[in-house]
């Protein structure tokens, strides 16, 4: 059981339960490729049953830490920070994005946007999940749409979620890891024949780097 005192600052978002923190190279969607320091974030309750980071799913594991000494170290590394859990937007993100703008960083976010929007964006990566679809709001804001497609059906799962993000999303179809050698010649076959959306693969798993 948190202190009292703890859980008051939990709940505000101006303490987050931290799992790690690491500078990379961003793996995945519109921005591969680049720099950026990521912020794990844990808790989530989605439940996806192929999720790459089962760890992160129960919160009281990873120890709340002040957002203030969260946004001191990453001040120190790239200048482009990507939260993530966990899902990031089970918490107040105001705080924690609010200081790292202070400071002159971009924030980024991946989310599957099951909870209601938090938080101050330059990016907003969404990434949505059947078992609890996304809230208006981050259909709304989204800058990005990221389907994982882990079976034939996810292809008609991916036009639902493009039918409901907002126009200027830029659309991304994704592999399950764990699926990828029979669905990435899928994927490649589906972006020729639908232009709109592109392919996105988690380079950073081919490159060995966190
Ligand atoms: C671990 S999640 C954390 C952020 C948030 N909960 C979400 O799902 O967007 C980060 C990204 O990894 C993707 N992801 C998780 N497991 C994956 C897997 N096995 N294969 C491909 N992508 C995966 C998610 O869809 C999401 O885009
Ligand atoms: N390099 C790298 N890129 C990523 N893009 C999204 C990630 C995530 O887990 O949210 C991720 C990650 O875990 N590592
Ligand atoms: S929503 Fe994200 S963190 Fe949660 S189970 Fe799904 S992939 Fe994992
Ligand atoms: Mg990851």
């Amino acid at each position: 059981m948190l202190k009292k005192e703890t859980q008051i600052e939990v709940e505000k978002g101006e303490m987050l339960p931290l799992m790690e923190e690491f500078y990379t190279i961003q793996g995945e969607g519109y921005h591969t490729g680049t720099a950026a320091y990521f912020i794990r974030v844990g808790g989530c309750d989605v439940g996806c049953h192929w999720c790459d980071v089962k760890e992160s799913w129960n919160a009281d594991l990873h120890p709340p830490t002040d957002t203030d000494v969260i946004v001191a170290n990453a001040a120190q590394w790239g200048k482009t920070i990507v939260i993530t859990g966990g899902e990031p937007l089970m918490w107040n993100m105001d705080p924690i994005t609010l200081k790292l703008k202070a400071a002159g960083l971009k924030v980024h976010i991946e989310t599957s946007g099951a909870y209601p929007l938090s938080g101050y964006w330059d990016w907003i990566c969404l990434s949505p999940k059947k078992n609890k679809l996304p809230t208006q709001a981050v259909y709304d804001n989204a800058h990005e749409l990221k389907v994982i497609i882990h079976n034939k059906h996810d292809f008609i799962f991916a036009e639902e979620q493009a039918a409901k993000v907002n126009g200027n999303a830029i659309l991304f179809l994704q592999p399950e890891w764990s699926k990828k050698e029979q669905i990435t010649p899928l994927i490649v076959d589906y972006v020729m024949q639908n232009p709109k959306w592109r392919v996105s693969l988690q380079t950073h798993k081919y490159l060995n780097i966190p």
